[in-house]
Parts: structure tokens; sequence; C-alpha cells
């Protein structure tokens, strides 16, 4: 157990020798030492070999496999993980197929297999009896009285684990199940699972599955293939999943050259923080402990408390998971397609459901920027028009200069307008803003106005202004002025993404309203994301060269005068950080709820796209806490708009935060 919940557990399936207990044990503890893992996981029978046959009934074969369980507990001893191996032990006159939980010298409890496989190529039925509720609650090994039973969780810290072998887990209720909702988090399988054609991705589907379902980690060690092959093939197939998700696997069978001496491990340190978030948060979990029939008995395994947030412990020097830099992004894979196709479908569909609730000639307005988010707003609304048979002209796109524009985003924005050939309009809104200042009396950026005060002569003033001058009025009206302009057009589709929502980027009562926002989920990595991939897949060129060269634009809202040089002076991630940066933190503390020095610590393990100091990256969190809790009051009254991911701000959905809410425990 580590700081910040991570708990590694190695899933290891050795050399196997056929009814060799000794050989088997030296295999096993030879590959413990090996390890530094909280928790080591063997095989089904691994003491024995799975397939002994009728050899499980010759005294010696048990006798000897029993030498080797004492063994591995002492020498377990010498080191501070969790082991747990299989074999057969027997009770009273019958003989059990059973795990053994060892940790620290000793034998910590006995767990034995609840459903046996006796169908086809598997004769368990006939070698052993299954766990029944008359087995005694405790047996007796070596002198010592060792709990006993399917109803053991062992405890360690932060982690819970329970312990079910092979068909355990194919069977309607697996005992995980049970074992999940009685609080076990790392639930571990022993098996010994032959391989026929496309049975891995079964056992795959079945891993997944019950870690999702159980809101756990799941280990699953197989036997490999020193197992006899006198009828079957075993390929050692070790896999750990967590909450729904492959970590990680591995097979000897596709070992570059398999022999029966192959050996698989598998490594992974599973989040047990993310675990407990999800259960917390998901309560329809904790709703199913009301059918538990069972009282479950804890273990500790532990020599005092545990506890993973506490500050003196220390986390390990690699972490053996990926952290993904860019959580919102699909990954580069087979169904990088789908994915993509997914998401546009669905920001298009959820439009077409709004505008079908309106009069036929209603048209729809967005203001086209030349920036990424009114681009994607736009590819968006082309599909909805296309898909409802309504014409492209029915968009109207306004653009609106004022005095932040560049030539560089004014050119984009026509050619957009140009190649989609939907209905252009450009206002200058720089003479409304002017009126405006006079009206209220406002010096933009500190300069003097007055009624002989053009847009030009304004515009010609503000290249002098020191560009560390700032003048929130001066951007705020002109945004407003924008709006109020597409307000009077129609129906206006927002723009405005999910990164902009958690900073409060946007201008209240501005480009922050609309009448229905498809972007309100898309956080800005992915808006980016989105654009090159419809211009690379859904596009030729020069459309597609358009469309890249808007995404290579610098953010900006383009709100304060362009340098000297015409180019963007205000550049968004320069004001407040990069949106990789916000986008990740985003998603582990609305996700998972993460505290500060967790997500720092991950920030430090995911590969970003740029090296970024330690320094940087804490100093954009600060910024990110302090935004995201100032700027509630922004969120709680977005307009309508699709939940697309896992995460979204919605203030009737997802995320129900209070404005008045104070960082200073989060920072
Ligand atoms: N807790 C609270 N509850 C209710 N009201 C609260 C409040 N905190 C501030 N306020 C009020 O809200 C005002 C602040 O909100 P607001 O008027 O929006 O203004 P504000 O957030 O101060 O400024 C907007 C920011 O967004 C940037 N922006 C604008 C437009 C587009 C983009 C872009 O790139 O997408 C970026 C712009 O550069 C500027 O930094 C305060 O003056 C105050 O009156
Ligand atoms: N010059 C402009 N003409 C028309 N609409 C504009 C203009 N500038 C901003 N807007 C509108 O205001 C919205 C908010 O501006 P913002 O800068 O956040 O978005 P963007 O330019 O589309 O993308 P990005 O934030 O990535 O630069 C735009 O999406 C657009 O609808
Ligand atoms: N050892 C076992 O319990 C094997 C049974 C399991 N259903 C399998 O097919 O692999």
């Amino acid at each position: 157990m580590t700081r910040h919940g991570f708990f590694r557990i190695s899933a290891a399936s050795p050399a196997v020798s056929v009814a060799n207990p000794e050989a088997n044990g030296r295999a096993t503890m030879q590959l413990i030492d090996k390890l530094d893992s909280d928790l080591v996981l063997f095989p089904e029978l691994g003491l024995t070999g799975y397939t002994c046959g009728d050899l499980f009934a010759a005294d010696s074969l048990i006798d000897a496999t029993m030498v080797e369980l004492v063994r591995i507990a002492e020498s377990s001893a010498s080191h501070n993980q969790i082991i747990v191996v299989g074999l057969p032990f027997r009770i009273d006159d019958s003989l059990m197929n059973v795990a053994a939980v060892l940790h620290a010298g000793r034998i910590k409890g006995i767990v034995p297999k609840s459903y046996l496989p006796t169908y086809r190529e598997f004769y368990e039925g006939r070698h052993f009896r299954p766990a029944s509720r008359h087995d005694p609650p405790h047996v007796i090994v070596d002198g010592q009285a060792i709990p006993f039973g399917t109803d053991l969780l062992f405890a360690f810290g932060d982690a819970v684990i329970a312990v079910e072998i092979c068909e355990d887990l194919w069977t309607p209720i697996p005992p995980s199940s049970r074992a999940a909702l009685a609080g076990a988090n790392v639930l571990v399988n022993l098996s010994a699972s032959n391989d026929t054609i496309g049975k891995a991705a079964w056992r795959r589907d079945l891993l997944r599955s019950q870690s999702g379902r159980c809101i756990a980690a799941y280990a699953y060690a197989s036997a490999g293939p020193g197992e006899s092959s006198s009828d079957l093939v075993f390929g050692g197939h070790c896999l750990i999943a967590e909450d729904g998700v492959l970590l990680d696997e591995a097979r000897s069978l596709l070992a570059e050259r398999p022999t029966s001496q192959t050996e698989t491990v598998v490594t992974c340190d599973v989040d047990l923080q993310k675990l407990a978030h999800d259960r917390q948060v998901i309560g329809s979990f904790d709703d199913g402990k009301q059918s538990l029939q069972t009282e479950y008995r804890r273990v500790d395994l532990s020599r005092g408390p545990l506890r993973s947030n506490r500050e003196d412990l220390q986390p390990r020097a690699t972490l053996l998971r990926k952290v993904d830099a860019h959580p919102f992004v699909p990954k580069q894979s087979a169904e990088l397609e789908s994915r993509c196709e997914e998401i546009f479908a669905m920001q298009t569909v959820a439009l077409t459901k709004r505008l079908a609730r309106l009069p036929e000639t209603t048209p729809l307005a967005i203001g086209i920027s030349g920036g990424l988010d009114s681009t994607l707003a736009l590819l968006v609304a082309l599909r909805a028009c296309d898909a409802m048979q309504r014409p492209r002209r029915s968009i109207i796109g306004l653009t609106m200069p004022g005095f932040g524009t560049t030539e560089h985003t004014k050119t984009s924005a026509n050619d957009l307008i140009k190649l989609t050939g939907i209905t252009g309009e450009t206002i200058d809104i720089r003479d409304l803003c002017l009126n405006t200042f006079l009206a209220i009396r406002h010096k933009p950026l500190g300069i003097s106005i007055d009624s002989s005060t053009t847009a030009e002569s304004l515009q010609e003033s503000l290249r002098d202004v020191p560009s560390d001058r700032g003048d929130l009025t001066f951007e705020n009206v002109q945004a407003r002025i924008r709006t109020m302009l597409l307000m009077s057009r129609g129906f206006v589709l927002g723009t405005g993404d999910m990164s902009e929502q958690a900073l409060g980027w946007c201008t209240y009562n501005a480009d922050h309203i609309s009448m229905y926002n498809v972007n309100t989920s898309i956080p800005k990595t992915l808006v980016r994301f989105l654009v090159r991939f419809a211009a690379d897949h859904y596009h030729e060129d020069p459309t597609t060269e358009l469309l890249h060269r808007v995404a290579d634009t610098p953010i900006s809202p383009e709100l304060l005068p362009p340098a000297a040089d015409g180019s963007i002076r205000q550049e968004t991630e320069a004001s407040i950080g990069a949106y990789e940066l916000h986008d990740f933190f985003l998603y582990q503390f609305v996700r998972y709820g993460f505290r500060r020095e967790k997500i720092l610590f991950l920030a430090k393990q995911a590969s970003f796209s740029q090296p970024f100091e330690n320094s940087l990256i804490e100093k954009t969190l600060a910024v990110f806490f302090d935004r995201f809790f100032k700027n509630q009051f922004k969120r709680n009254c977005v307009p309508d708009g699709p939940k697309v991911g896992s995460v979204s701000l919605s203030p009737r959905g997802d995320w129900r935060m209070p404005s008045d809410a104070d960082s200073d425990a989060f920072l």
C-alpha cells in the first residue's frame, strides 16, 4: 500500500511441474522473491498442478503439498507481500480445491472453491467437493487454527481482499459479487482455464464486466503451459482489471517462443481511492448490500492502522499503471473512428431534437470567429441540417470583427462560410461598442473618447496601449454586443466548451448564453481533436487545410487589441495556463474527487505533449481550483446541451455545486 491509494498486485503463472509440489513450491518462491508487490497471486492448484487427475487421491501428493504450503508461508515472513496460492486441501474425509492466503510468515486464511466444473473437459467433481455451509469455520494446519470459508475478507490498509477460484467467476452470481457488497475492493481469482479458440477474449470480457459491476480491482492468474498436455493446453493468462477497464494482461501462449517452461507475470498498481470514490457516488452499489445473507469475517493483515492518505506513506518510485495525459481524447485504436463518429452523432442528434421543436423556417445563427469552438459548433450544425434535409443556407454565420480581431481569424471565418455554403453576414461591432463606451462613460483601456472618436481612430490609439494593461469592461462589452446581435437573428447555437465553463473563461450573459449549446460537455482538448479528425476524415482540401489552420490557431477570445504586427496578443493559455493541464485537472477532480496532492502526483506521471515544470503544474492547478470555485455562478445558468462523455458540468445533471463554496480546503 502506498500513498494516494495505490495497491500493487502481481498475477503470476510460474513454470509448473505436474504432480511435483516441491518443484512448484520452489518456482513459486523464486517468483515471489523477484517481485515487490503488495499482493502476489498464483494459479488454481498451482502447488500440485491442475492436471493431476486421479493422483489427487494419492497421500504422498497431498503430504508434499502441505510441506510446501508451510514453507512458502514461512518465507513470507521476510517481506511484506500477501501471497495467494492454490492447492488441494483435505478436510475430514474429502478433498477441496482451495486458495491459501499467506502473510507475515503465517497462513492467514483458506478459501474453498464454490463451483466445481464437471462438464466437457472438466472433472473436478470427481476429485473435490465444493464449499458448503457446513464447512468448519477454522481448520488446523501445522498446529494452528486457520480461518476457513468463503466468508473471509482480508483487510490490508485500504485494501479488502476477497478470493474466488476460476469457475466461480463463470457462474450467474459469482462469490466475488457478494464479497464486493460486503466491502471487498480487491477481488482475486486463482484459475486453471485451458485455451481454446477465442476463450481469452471471453476471460477479458468477464474480468472487465465483473470489475465494473463490483467497482473493484480484479486480478486473475491462470495455469501455464507446463500443465499436462494430455488433452488440453493452458496458456498462463494473467490479467488485472479495474472498474471495467483492463489495466494489463500477459499470456504465455503468445510469448515470442512459447514452451512448456514459459512463465507469465503481470503487475499493476490499482487505485483504491478511485474505487472508493465511485462506490460512494454510485448509490445503487450500496443498495445491493441489503440482499446479503452472509456475515463476512475480516482477517486483518496489516500491523496497525494503514490508511493510504497518510502523509508519511511514500509513493513507490515508479507507478505501474498508465496515467492518461489526455483523459477526454479518444485513443489511437481500431475504435478511434467509431468513437469520434459517436461523439459527432450525439451532438448532432441532440441538436436535431431541439430544432425539430421549432418552426422549420427558424434561422440557426452562429457567431463564426475562425476559432475552434465556433468551428466545431458549425460542423455539428451542418450535419444536423443535412440529416434533417434542411438547406445549409438556413444557417446564418455571423462574423463580427471587433477591436481584437486579427486578419488571420477573420480570413478563416470567411473561408468557413464560403466553403460550407451557409449564409454569411459580417457586422463590424466596433461602432456599436464605441457608442456603448460613450453611453456608460467608459474609457476603453484608459483612452479618453468623445463624440468625435471613430472606430478607426480608437483602433489606432489602441496600438499604443501597453500590452500589460487590461480592461474587462472593454472585453465584455464586445462579447455582449455580439451575443445581442446573434440573439436578434434567430435560434442561437452556443459554442462555449466545457473547459471554458470549468474556468469561467467566458463573458456572463454573452458567449456564456445561447439557445442550445452542442459543445457544453466537450472540453477544449477534445474540441481541437475533433476539428482535426473532421479535417482528415470528413473533408477534402481546401476545407481540410482550413480546418487544420483553425486547429493550429492560438486559442484567444480576441477581445484585446492585436500586437503591432497584427498577430494575436491575447493568448488564453498564456494567461490562465495550458488547457491540456486544465482538462487533466478537471477530469481528476470532477470525475474522481481526488485531492490536490494526488492530482499533482498523477500529473507528474503523465506524458503531456510538452514537458511541464513541476512549479508550472502546481501554479496551473492553483488557477484551476481558484477559477473553478469562483465561476460556479456562471455554470449554474448555462443553456441546455448534451452530455457526451463521463464528465459534465450541467447544473441540472452532473454537477450541482453552490456558487459560494470556498476553495481553501481544496488548495
Ligand atoms: N459568485 C458570483 N455570483 C454572481 N455574480 C458574480 C459572482 N462573481 C462575480 N460575479 C459578477 O460577474 C462579473 C464577472 O463575470 P463576467 O462579466 O463574465 O466577467 P469576467 O469573468 O470578469 O470576465 C470574462 C473573462 O472571460 C474571458 N473571455 C470572455 C469571452 C470569451 C472568452 C473566450 O475565450 O471564450 C473569454 C475574458 O477575457 C475575461 O477574462 C463580476 O463583475 C460580478 O458582477
Ligand atoms: N469575431 C467574431 N465574429 C463572430 N463571432 C465571434 C467572434 N469572436 C467571438 N465570437 C463568438 O463568441 C464565441 C466565443 O469566443 P471564443 O473565443 O471563446 O471561441 P472561438 O473563437 O470559437 O474558439 P477559441 O476559444 O478556441 O478561440 C465564439 O465561439 C463565437 O461564437
Ligand atoms: N478450472 C476451472 O474452473 C475452469 C472452468 C472455466 N469455466 C474455464 O472454462 O476455464
